[in-house]
């Protein structure tokens, strides 16, 4: 299987690579006054391109606020997010929303399939929905991926909950993005269909050569990434690589006392 022509590994101008993310001195605070509350307090974070790395932290620590800052679905209050070399910040609000369409791909728990239209419409929407027609060939390789077999003529209401996931997955992936943003993607599936998008997942990232964050509870799920980022009340407290289950819970066992 071919890496993407496009993506994410750029080169700066010394030769380093630049992160396919990366947050500066982010801040976000919601509410005001005595209501305020700090959710991410100054996180700066490089989330390397072609990797596979997972956000995981107690409930509350900022971990969603922290995906959707960085994907342009929030605002920082202060501080930068990055995307390649682009700064969110710098961006109109179209530009912005042309950015997530044209660089950034989102699955959701929840799937967020459209009912009426089969796998294969729900996969291509993307493109269909930017006037685009989706590249056959890339579409041919992210379905081989996707291992639906004969099953994209198929509607949502007839895929399992593991399958409805891959098409998700595929739907994140059809416009090439630079980043696929996966926010507990696991949470709705068994463990055996849990493992089945973990796996594929990986393969994204090892076949495709696709960036992915995943925000997750699970040890199990994090240990399919190539490091995993802890937050704690807003801030990033540890950053391990290659993590084993049992490393990933002796970190979180450390953290929470
Ligand atoms: N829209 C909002 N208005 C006010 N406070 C918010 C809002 N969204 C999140 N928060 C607060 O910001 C903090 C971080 O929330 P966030 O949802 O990012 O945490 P999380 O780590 O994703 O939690 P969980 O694991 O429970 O989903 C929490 O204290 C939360 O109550």
């Amino acid at each position: 299987m071919s890496a993407p022509t496009t993506g994410p590994a750029r080169t700066t101008g010394s030769g380093e690579v630049t992160p396919a993310v990366r947050a500066v001195d982010a801040c976000k605070v919601y509410g005001a006054g005595d209501t305020a509350v700090t959710a991410l307090d100054d996180v700066t974070l490089d989330l390397p391109a072609g990797r596979f790395t997972a956000i995981m932290g107690p409930s509350g620590s900022g971990k969603s606020t922290l995906m959707h800052c960085l994907a342009g679905l929030d605002t920082l209050t202060s501080g930068r997010v990055l995307i390649g070399d682009t700064d969110l910040a710098a961006l109109s609000d179209r530009e912005r929303t042309l950015l997530r369409r044209d660089r950034l791909g989102f699955v959701f728990q929840s799937f967020n399939l459209l009912p009426t239209l089969s796998a294969e419409e729900n996969i291509t929407l993307p493109c269909d929905l930017a006037g685009r027609r989706p590249d056959r060939e890339w579409f041919q390789t992210v379905v081989d991926n996707l291992a639906l077999g004969g099953r994209l003529s198929h509607r949502p209401s007839e895929l399992s909950g593991g399958q409805q996931q891959r098409v998700a997955v595929g739907r994140a992936l059809i416009s090439r993005p630079d980043v696929v943003f996966a926010d507990e993607p696991t949470g709705a599936l068994d463990s055996k269909a849990g493992a089945e998008l973990l796996r594929f997942l990986r393969s994204v990232v090892d076949d495709l050569g696709q960036t992915v964050v995943m925000v997750t509870h699970d040890p199990g799920a994090a240990a399919y990434a190539d490091s995993v980022v802890f937050l704690v009340d807003g801030r990033v407290v540890e950053e391990l690589e290659a993590p084993t289950r049992d490393r990933v819970l002796e970190v979180m066992g450390r953290l929470a006392s």
